[in-house]
């Protein structure tokens, strides 16, 4: 089982534990990075990834996918094992003092833990009509895996987000045809991709929301009211893609034995939590004067690998070598 116990195994993929992975490479500790999501990017891929961010040091601008790609690229260089799709519950330190993990789908062992959770584990925000969660992943979807699933198809798609209105403009040359639907007249995504959706052929049908969907083994047809007025349309589809943005909660971590202050779980100045072996970095620690950006979190990272590997061999320094000295490829 030893190869199975990983010097370091950070919980959550955004920005801040992206970075961590690939210091955690760079100082040579085996990482392992364990996201909810089925993508990496945290906050940036799940919110805002079409959005410019302006303060990344050395970058005067850089989209926020733009910048997951590459923190993405940057820890692959030590090739930590990335595994997706599920939510770290509980954790256990067993008799070698080493830490079991379990997710909704395994276990994970590990020596240390840098937890980079952000608000905590994202989740779609779930349709909830009639009896949708029947037809989840069959032709209800939350995201979208392969574009080219949806060739030919009725596809209607749900929001008025950045997400919503980005997928729509995308699948339109590859669906027969797609509907989106939004429950207010104004859309929330980007301007420029607004001002795309209205020149395009997408039907676009606003103020509705869907009441009722009504099939037997998938969706077959989606029946919307208009908000504030007693237009129904019934509609058939393909497939359904709900947009409605995500929910994030603490959830099991809060009962870990962790210090939480406002639902943040709070640190010392090497990214300790009152628990030995297990350390926080990004949104979710805490600490006097703690600013939550990517920019603190960049630095909270490397300070907690650098305590973690330290923990797991005393004789280690804590002031790692320059990366400058570092020879790669
Ligand atoms: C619209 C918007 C614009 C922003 N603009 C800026 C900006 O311009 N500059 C800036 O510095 N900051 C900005 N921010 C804030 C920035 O996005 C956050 O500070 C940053 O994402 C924090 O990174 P993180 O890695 O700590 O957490 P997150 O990005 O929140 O990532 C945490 C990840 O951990 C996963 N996770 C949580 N719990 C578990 C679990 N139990 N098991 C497995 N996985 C789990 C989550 O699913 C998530 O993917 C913005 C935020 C928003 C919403």
């Amino acid at each position: 089982m030893t190869e199975n116990i990983y010097d370091v195994t950070i919980i959550g993929a955004g920005p801040v534990g992206l970075f961590t992975a690939f210091y955690g490479g760079m100082r040579q500790a085996s990482v392992k990075i364990i996201e909810s999501l089925p993508h990496t990017g945290g906050q940036l891929t799940a919110l805002y990834p079409e959005k410019d961010i302006y303060d990344i040091a050395g970058f005067p601008k850089v989209r926020a996918q733009e910048l997951v790609d590459n923190l993405v690229e940057q820890a692959n260089l030590f090739d930590p094992a990335i595994v997706l799709g599920q939510a770290i519950e509980t954790v256990e330190r067993l008799d070698d003092g080493t830490f079991k993990l379990t997710s909704d789908k395994e276990v994970h062992y590990t020596k240390t833990i840098i937890i980079t959770a952000g608000n905590g584990a994202f989740q779609p925000r779930r349709l909830n009509v009639g009896d949708s969660e029947q037809y989840e992943g069959v032709n209800l979807h939350y995201h979208v895996k392969d574009m080219n699933q949806y060739k030919d198809q009725n596809v209607m798609l749900l929001g008025g987000g950045d997400s919503a209105v980005d997928w729509a403009l995308m699948l339109e040359p590859i669906a027969k045809k797609v509907t989106l639907v939004h429950r207010r007249d104004k859309f929330r995504a980007h301007e420029h991709s607004v001002e795309k959706l209205m020149a395009s052929n997408i039907d676009v049908l606003t103020p509705f929301v869907p009441v009722n969907i009504e099939g037997t083994n998938k969706i077959d047809k989606v029946v919307l009211e208009e908000v504030k007025g007693d237009r129904k349309i019934e509609l058939e589809v393909d497939s359904v893609l709900c947009n409605y943005g995500f929910i994030s909660s603490l959830g099991p971590i809060k009962d870990w034995g962790l210090e939480i202050e406002k639902n943040s779980i709070v640190v010392n100045s090497k990214m300790e939590t009152n628990i030995k072996g297990i350390y926080a970095a990004g949104d979710i620690c805490t600490y006097p004067g703690k600013v939550k950006l990517i920019a603190t979190g960049f630095g909270e990272g490397p300070t907690a690998i650098n305590n973690a590997k330290q923990y797991i061999d005393p004789k280690a320094r804590i002031q790692p070598k320059h990366s400058t000295s570092m020879e790669l490829l």
